[in-house]
């Protein structure tokens, strides 16, 4: 008997595809280029799990991100299935799934955190509890200078790996741990034992489940129930779903705690096929422990031999930028698109200068489709490597009018540094008048809470009541901005340690002096925003990005010549962006964010030496910009620092390189 074949709208899928469309392997694994059609494929093997017959909750799709759920679900829908029927599939990331089981195992109630600063408590009590631990045998290793708040970063640093390794789960160690086998392990002691204490807290209070959970943990805590073998006895099995297909897109990002899961989850549903993709260039997350070689030789050692199928052309763009991702990561990349994908690469003189070139071409390319009245215009995405470069670009956006949303940041005028300063400026002038919306006004009381050190964000119980009282307290005054400078003063800067409190009111002083030179020159001196930062946020990097944006922000002055000046522009600007249209949009996004999306213009700018590759050359940064330049369909602009190419640039054969030039840099 012949079986029905589903047919998609919109495409015809090529031979490949249809291969494993129609697979009846238990188990079916595609390593292919970005565009090569992975997550359409998915999309089809589950329409035609479907066609066989199989119901839409008997079909699991997992992913490692959010926007990769949102990218299946729109293939989904693209080639054709009805909306009623995708929202009945089981489509979640890694995570999330996780959290989902375990809240059936557990009976639910457990808080999940989501920022490193809502766990840094935890972590500070953790350092606290090793050090004091009556039977430490090594006590000399574990002094920390300083409470060991600047070690926080990266403390969660080492605990992701160790979660999502399983290293002290799969192989736990013998003996007693001490510096020698710490070594040994590869992590430092003190590492080890702050981690033990911290799991210990995270555990502790409850018999039946942990106290909180941060990202990853619900995938390390399911994968440990499986390792420790407590899932076994349970009648239905806990992961016996009555599957009849799971897909995994984005498997290059699975870790050994992912990859344990999945492996149960395949041994529980009897009747289960799979399928998983994904592509070892895309690696963007190695620092959770993800290994492409779970696509490979370890998936046939965990799991099974598996049918393994190819998809050799990208159908998003032509071959000009398959060319240039194949240089770039060194592979061979075919194009299957029916169109020429044009690059241009442009150096600028200066950011000012890129950000200007950049606002006034997409405001032309949205007036000639307007002038065309040609139905929904092209999508484009800007897509940028770090969130500080956003600021001159959104300066000109907002000014030539071209409507943007954000994606992976805030937007600058929503940051909370910035939002800080125009506090500040606005308390300095005593006008709130320009925050026009209350929630505006509330961000910029919790912006200076929070960096007044006075702001409780804490998932902690017994802070619950005292942190309930202090929104309430602030969406009172924020509702009101006329009591805005009295809560300012009495509340805020009063209550400030006496350092933070004398760099607040210098700064107020040189914001009320109205001098645009002295602000230019003087404000950042006087606010030192790192010192600020390093005390209230986790993340170097965050605290770097901080401190890049208020550089940014001071620099805005230059085109605007006062002070009073640039803090209109901004209060315009932000209510003119609360005013813009979703329909149409131009996506300002991280690369990151992007990752699964794709547009029709991509726009790449800031690909200079010493910009782009942050932290220097690697493997993670070069797959940053395969990932960034691979989600363009028709066209993709790389600007850059007339001065300093990207060394990128040139291994992707996009610059070449002056003879007898020096070897470009990073
Ligand atoms: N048979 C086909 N004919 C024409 N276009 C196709 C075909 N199959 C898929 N496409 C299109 O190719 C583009 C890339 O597909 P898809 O997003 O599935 O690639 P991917 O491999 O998942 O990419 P990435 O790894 O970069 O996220 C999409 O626009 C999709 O609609």
């Amino acid at each position: 008997m012949t079986e029905e074949i589903f047919v998609p709208a919109g495409i015809a899928p090529s031979a490949e595809q249809l291969a494993v469309q129609l697979a009846r392997v238990p188990y079916g694994l595609v390593e292919a280029n970005a565009g090569a059609a992975k997550t359409t494929t998915l999309a089809l093997r589950i329409a035609q799990a479907l066609q066989r017959g199989a119901a839409p909750e008997r079909i699991l799709a997992l992913t490692y991100t959010d926007t990769a759920v949102l990218a299946l679900r729109e293939a989904l829908l693209r080639i054709g299935l009805a909306s009623s029927t995708v929202a009945r599939l089981r489509i979640l990331s890694f995570d999330d799934f996780s959290a989902q089981r375990l809240a059936e195992i557990e009976g639910g109630g457990v808080t999940r955190c989501r920022t490193p600063e809502q766990i840094k408590p935890y972590v500070l009590r953790a350092i606290e509890r090793a050090q004091t631990l009556p039977e430490e045998r090594y006590p000399d290793e574990l002094l920390i200078p300083g409470g060991g708040e600047g070690m926080v970063e990266g403390l969660l640093n080492r605990f992701a790996v160790l979660k999502g390794t399983l290293r002290l789960v799969l192989d736990p160690p013998e003996q007693r741990m001490s510096p020698a086998l710490a070594d040994e392990l590869g992590h430092d002691y003190a590492s080890l034992r702050v981690y033990s204490a911290f799991e210990f807290i995270r555990r502790g209070g409850h018999p039946d489940h942990p106290a909180f959970r941060a990202a990853g943990d619900a995938t390390y805590d399911l994968a440990r129930l499986i390792v420790d073998d407590e899932l076994a006895g349970s009648e239905p099995h806990p992961l016996d779903l009555g599957l009849n297909l799971v897909v995994l897109d984005e498997m290059h990002d699975t870790n050994r705690a992912m990859f344990t899961v999945l492996a149960c989850l395949l041994a529980s549903n009897r009747r289960v096929a799979f399928l998983g993709v994904g592509d070892r260039d895309q690696v963007i997350h190695s620092a959770a422990g993800a290994d492409a070689d779970f696509m490979g030789a370890a998936f046939e050692r965990g799991i099974g031999r598996a049918a393994r199928f190819p998809l050799t052309a990208s159908f998003r763009f032509g071959a000009e930028l398959a060319d240039a991702a194949g240089r770039l990561a060194a592979k061979p990349y075919r194009s299957g698109a029916a169109w020429p994908t044009e690059i241009q690469v442009l150096p600028f003189a200066d950011a000012a200068t890129m950000s200007r070139h950049v606002a006034r071409s997409l405001q032309e390319l949205r007036a000639t489709e307007r002038a065309a009245k040609a139905g929904p215009g092209a999508s484009i995405a800007v897509l940028i490597r770090q969130a500080h470069q956003s600021i001159p670009l959104e300066d000109q956006l907002l000014r030539a009018g071209v409507h943007y949303r954000t994606a992976g940041f805030t937007s600058y005028l929503q940051r909370r540094e910035v939002l800080l300063v125009r506090g500040l400026h606005a308390y300095a002038q005593n006008d709130f008048s320009g925050f026009d919306a209350a929630p505006t006004r509330l961000a910029v009381l919790q912006a200076l809470m929070l960096f007044a050190g006075s702001y409780i964000d804490s998932q902690e119980l017994r802070l619950a009541d005292r942190v309930e009282e202090q929104e309430r307290v602030m969406r009172e005054v924020a509702a009101d901005p006329a009591a805005m400078p009295l809560f300012i003063q009495n509340h805020i800067l009063r209550n400030a340690d006496a350092e933070v409190r004398r760099r607040l009111l210098d700064a107020i002083a040189l914001l009320r002096s109205d001098d645009a030179q002295a602000f230019a020159r003087r404000f950042v001196a006087v606010l030192q925003p790192h010192q600020l930062a390093a005390r209230v946020l986790v993340c170097r990097e965050d605290i770097d990005q901080l401190e890049q944006n208020l550089a940014q922000l001071v620099g805005l002055i230059e085109g605007e010549g006062t002070l009073e000046a640039l803090f209109r522009v901004m209060h315009e600007q932000a209510t003119r962006q609360r005013q813009m249209e979703g329909r149409n949009a131009v996506v300002l996004a991280s690369i990151e964010a992007a990752k699964g999306l794709e547009f029709d213009h991509v726009i790449l700018p800031g690909l200079n030496q010493g910009d782009f590759a942050v932290g220097g050359h690697s493997t993670e940064n070069r797959n940053l910009l395969y990932v960034g330049m691979t989600r363009a369909r028709r066209h993709l602009s790389l600007l850059f620092d007339a001065q300093r190419p990207s060394r990128y640039l040139f291994e992707s054969g996009l610059l070449a390189p002056l003879d007898g030039a020096p070897a470009p840099g990073l």
